[in-house]
């Protein structure tokens, strides 16, 4: 997707693309799949991931069409971020040298109008990284997506003593009045990943029930699932809640198909990749399990 492509879509928030009012959510999961799968060049999605990451998500993000850039020192920055289709700031594995990069390339992407999208792995194990994570989120994230007990502890704004790591202890649902209120004051989207995945934009509120236990065994999914929402973002930037929601439920999906062929953690890794990249219409329309929250 070239420049005028997506500036294009970002003026004109009606195409086939996003035309998603008239739309299932099914066929919308699809249409985003397909959206990144078609566009003229692969959204061109720069990672400043941490290092457990980076090989699932480059791979998550070939499977589904778009192409990974591990580019993050902060000397590349601003020739290189202006040239994204979205950017994606993960804390995983934050050091004092990594976070003025994150906030640089965080900058340049809203002077550049692009959508950027942070994974804030592991919030509260340590006031530093938490206070990097609130800070991050100032400066105004599209989407963010963590597990239950990372959205509780951006919302309750100071680490947690019981804080285990990168596992959540928390139910996504635990944390759904946590991500409706961070959406509203950060003017973002919200997501909170777990056996229904919630996203929220403050008002709306949507679960997607797809993926499979055995996903979190395997490190780095969440990351990975973060990773796969800016490529959806940045295909139809002016809707990332839909983006958002579309894009947990093709990632579960994946994981669903994924499974029938695997004997563990370890097979489930390949075959998710693998079935992410041969996922097709039928499999997304018949499995894509996309509804409100009340
Ligand atoms: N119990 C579950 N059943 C099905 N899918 C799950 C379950 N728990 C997590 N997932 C899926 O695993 C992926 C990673 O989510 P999660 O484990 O919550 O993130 P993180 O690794 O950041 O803690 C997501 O796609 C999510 O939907
Ligand atoms: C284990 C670990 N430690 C620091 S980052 C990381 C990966 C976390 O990945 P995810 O949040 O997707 O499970
Ligand atoms: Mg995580």
């Amino acid at each position: 997707m070239d420049d005028e492509t997506l500036n294009q879509r970002r003026q004109q928030p009606k195409t086939a693309a996003n035309d998603e009012k008239s739309e299932s959510w099914a066929q919308l999961a699809w249409t985003h799949l397909e959206c990144v799968r078609n566009s003229s060049s692969p959204p061109l999605i720069q990672c400043i991931t941490n290092l457990v990451s980076m090989d699932l998500v480059a791979n998550v993000l070939l499977s589904a069409g778009a192409s990974p850039a591990m580019i993050h020192s902060i000397e590349e920055i601003p020739e290189f971020t202006p040239k994204v289709h979205a950017l994606y700031i993960n804390v995983g594995t934050l050091t004092l040298a990594w976070l003025p990069a994150m906030k640089k390339a965080a900058a340049v992407a809203n002077e550049s109008k692009r959508p950027w999208v942070l994974d804030p792995v592991a919030a509260g194990a340590s006031a530093f990284r938490l206070k990097a994570c609130l800070e991050l989120l100032t400066l105004g994230p599209t989407v963010v997506r963590g597990n239950g007990s990372e959205i509780l502890v951006l919302f309750n704004g100071s680490a947690n003593a019981n804080f285990k790591g990168a596992d959540s202890m928390h139910e996504s649902t635990d944390a759904i009045e946590a991500a409706k209120s961070l959406a509203r004051t950060y003017g973002c989207i919200v997501a909170v990943s777990g056996a229904v995945d919630i996203v929220t934009d403050g008002e709306r509120v949507v679960g997607a029930k797809n993926g499979v236990p055995m996903l979190q065994k395997i490190t780095a999914t969440g990351c990975a699932v973060t990773a796969l929402i800016a490529a959806f973002v940045a295909v139809t930037p002016s809707q990332p809640f839909e983006a958002t929601a579309a894009a947990l439920s093709v990632f579960g999906i994946a994981g669903e198909l994924g499974m029938c062929s695997a004997g563990g953690p370890g097979s489930l890794r390949m075959h998710l990749i693998d079935a992410l990249h041969s996922l097709d219409r039928t499999a997304v329309l018949q499995r894509a399990n996309i509804a409100n929250v009340s």
